[in-house]
Order: structure tokens, then sequence, then C-alpha cells
């Protein structure tokens, strides 16, 4: 992250040399379970058919078509019955001219057999059956390969594994697939004023909402989140903290102190490490922020503003896309959606702002109406949006009724 720096980065500037510094995770194979969500990593071609083998759609016997032509209610005909077929039952019986065998849904159609008849159309005879109704040759036979043949793609990589993907990969017989793993996604929050919920509070504390917020964005996006306990403002124990984390992240997120305070714990233990870039990005609110690089294996760390919406639309713009990157998972970024303003906004020049928002769509379209105001730390306007509304740097007012961007935070993409 060295050379000269702008100033004030803007937030596509900053997302940019994120992503470009950031590699995919090694991809390896993950029992079909555990890559659910996943993006797959290699091209998967069935080495199998499916159906496997011709087969019974129906509970009934197996027939010659050519035997059963001519039945009817008025004159049925009658077939001695030479066994009977289960589903997992081996398929050696074959079946002589002018016989029938009882099979189930599934079962291998015996040799011989071109057709099976239902029950429904039958006595269920044991020994002998009469049958009512005539079938046709490949009524209820389900062949081998219709569904699936060998060497077809079944998953091409890239693809995210979802239920479908993954009962396919079983149906074929594969039990793992190579897919690249969930990010360990350590978030540590730092603050002497921070209480663990469920704990006391003292008049001059607040309780640690951050580090949930952010762990469950990111568990949401898809990480393994660990959300370490609160580290107080001191340096020396906040890089004790960082260095127990380090073994098991793949990306570290931390929460305040990074703004000009006189006890901003993360500036003041990470800068001499000359690893970590701190600076501001052209973004209201998530001005201050950090980037960079800690440890042995130069694990990725995002320092995020303390104000909670600040942190979050940190987590939306910078550290969401690259959890994605990390999985393999496209776009990185979360598309924006076009809706008419309901109210009109104001926003300060020279920052892309984010308006927390509520999207709905009606009759009348997609709209958008901003929630709360602009203070970052709202957490109780932030928790009532579905949505931000983007605003441009160089756009200080936009009219209720203008058409605007907005990022729908609850979309899967
Ligand atoms: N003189 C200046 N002061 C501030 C500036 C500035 O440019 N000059 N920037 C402001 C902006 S913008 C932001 S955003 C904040 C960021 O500050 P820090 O990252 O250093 O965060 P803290 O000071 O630690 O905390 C800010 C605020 O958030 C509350 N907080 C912190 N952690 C949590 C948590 N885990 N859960 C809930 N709330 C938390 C904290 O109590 C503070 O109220 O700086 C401005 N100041
Ligand atoms: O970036 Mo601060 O987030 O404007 O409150």
């Amino acid at each position: 992250m060295g050379g000269p720096e702008p100033e004030l980065w803007t937030v596509d500037e900053h997302r940019a040399r994120i992503l470009e510094a950031i590699e995919p995770l090694t991809d390896f194979p993950q029992p079909l379970m555990e890559a659910l969500g996943l993006s797959a990593a290699e091209d998967v071609i069935a080495e199998v058919a499916l159906p496997s083998f011709d087969n019974s759609g129906m509970d009934g016997y197996a027939v010659r078509a050519e035997d059963v032509v001519t039945a009817t209610e008025a004159a049925p005909v009658h077939l001695p019955v030479i066994g009977e077929i289960g589903a997992g039952q081996g398929g050696l019986m074959a079946l002589a001219p002018g016989t029938a065998a009882k099979i189930m849904t599934g079962a291998p159609i015996p040799a011989g057999a071109d057709s099976v008849v239902p029950y429904e159309w039958t006595d269920r005879g044991v020994a002998q059956v009469r049958i009512d109704r005539a079938s046709t040759a490949g009524q209820h036979v389900r062949p081998a390969g219709q569904d699936v043949s060998v060497g077809d793609m079944l998953v091409s990589s890239g693809t995210v594994l979802g239920p479908r993907h993954i009962g396919l990969l079983a149906s074929v017989g594969r039990a793992t697939v190579r897919s690249r793993p969930r990010p360990r996604v350590v978030v540590i929050s730092t603050g002497s004023e921070l209480r663990e919920p469920g704990t006391p509070l003292g008049r001059d504390s607040i309780y640690d909402g951050n580090s949930f917020l952010l762990a469950a964005a990111a568990r949401r996006a898809g990480a393994i989140a660990y959300r370490v306990g609160i580290v107080p403002d001191e340096p020396r124990t906040f890089l004790d903290a960082l260095e127990d984390q380090l073994v098991r992240a793949d990306i570290v997120v931390t929460s305040g102190g990074v703004s000009q305070g006189d006890f901003d714990v993360v500036k003041e233990a990470l800068r001499p490490l000359g690893t970590v870039w701190f600076g501001s990005v052209a973004m209201q609110p998530g001005k201050p922020q950090g980037f960079g690089f800690v440890g042995d294996d130069r694990t990725p760390i995002f320092t995020l503003p303390g104000n909670p919406v600040s942190s979050y639309v940190s987590f939306e713009q910078f550290v969401l896309p690259a959890i994605r990157k990390l999985m393999g998972r496209t776009p990185y970024v979360r598309p924006a959606v076009s809706a008419r303003l309901t109210h009109a906004i104001s926003s300060p020049d020279g920052r892309e702002q984010m308006v927390r928002a509520e999207y709905d769509v009606d009759r009348g379209g997609a709209s958008v109406t901003p929630v709360g105001g602009h203070g970052s730390h709202l957490i109780g306007d932030l928790a009532s949006s579905n949505a931000l509304v983007v605003v441009p740097a160089d756009v200080t007012a936009v009219a209720a009724g203008e058409q605007v961007q907005v990022l729908r935070l609850d979309e899967e993409f």
C-alpha cells in the first residue's frame, strides 16, 4: 500500500484496491453438506447415467406390451406371474413371452419386458394376473440415461452450490466436491466503554453492539465468524488479542479506534507496523477507514469506524465484497437497483452518502423512503431499514419523485 496516497479515497477506489489485494481461498474437496452455499471449483462431469438402469415408474406388473395389446375390461388378458421384483432387488430375472412379473416403483425392468401395467388396471393377482387395459411399449418405463447421460456437465466451476446441486451430486455418487471454503472472519470490537450484552452497565458504558452486528453480517455473507470479546483501549492488549486470533483468521475486522481521538487504540497499535493504511474515504457514514495486512501470513485487516451505522455501512461496502472474492463468488459488489425516492434528501458535498431507507414494491413500482436521521449512532433506524440509497459524492440534494440507486440489504446476490 506504499506510494503517494490521495487525501481522500473514493468508495470505488478504496474497494478496488482492497479487491486487488485479496485472492480467492484455495479450494479443496469438501463433503457435500459442507459445500452448501460454496462456490464449486471444478466442472463436475457425470460418470454415471441417471437413471442408471431401465426401471419401473409404477407399482404393477412388468410385461411385454405385445402380450397385453388387446386387453380391455370386457376382454381382459390373463398372464401367469413368475415372481416379484422390489426396488433394490437384483434384476437377473428374465421374462419369457406370455408372462408377467410383479414390479415395484424403481425396480429394474427385467430382460424381455418393455412395459409396466399399474396395479390399478389389474386384479393384483399373485399367481396369475388379470389385465384390464392395453399397455404400450415403454409405458411407465423410466429408461437409463433419460435424465443424465455419462459425460454431461452437472455443475460448472463457479456455480454456487444450492440444495438441488448437492442432491444431484449425491445422486451420481459424488461424496465430495471441490469448492472454496468459507472464510474465517475474526471480529474484534475495541473501546473501554463497551460491555458484553447480558452484563450490568455502568453510567458511562454501553453494550457492544458492533461485534454482533459485524459477526452476524459476516455469517450472513457466508463466512465463519468468530466474535472476539471486547478489547479495551490499550494498544498492547489489542495487539495481544490480535496475535492470538490470527491463527484462525482469513480476515480480521475491527470496530472503533480509528478516528482522531486521544484513545484511538487500533490506529495507535497498528500504525507502527507500517502495513496498515489509515485514512479517509469520501463516504458518509464511514469516513475513517483502515485496511492492510498483519502477521506472518499477511492476513488482511479491515479497521472500521466505531459508530455502529458507519461500521455496518463500511462492512457492506468493503468487507462483504472481500468475503465474496475469498469465496470465489461473483459479483463481488451488491448490485444497485433503481427506485423512486418518496421524500427529498440532502447530502454533503464531496462524500458519497448511504441513506438508510425502506425499499418497497407495489403497483406503482419500486419506491424507497428514507428512515430516520443521518446520525451514524442511530442503530434503531438502521434496524428499521432494508436498503441504502446511494447518493453520489457530487450530488447535494435529491427531490422527491426522482429515481435513485438503492442497495437492497437483505437480498441474496
Ligand atoms: N475530531 C474528530 N472526531 C471524529 C471524527 C473526525 O473526523 N474528527 N470522525 C467521526 C466519525 S465520522 C466517526 S465514524 C467516528 C469513528 O470513531 P472511531 O472509529 O475512533 O470509533 P470510537 O471513537 O471508538 O467510537 C465511536 C462511537 O461509536 C461507539 N462504539 C464504538 N464501538 C462500539 C461498539 N462495539 N458497539 C456500539 N457502539 C460502539 C462509541 O461509543 C462512540 O460513540 O469518529 C468521529 N469523531
Ligand atoms: O464516518 Mo462517520 O461514520 O460519518 O459517522
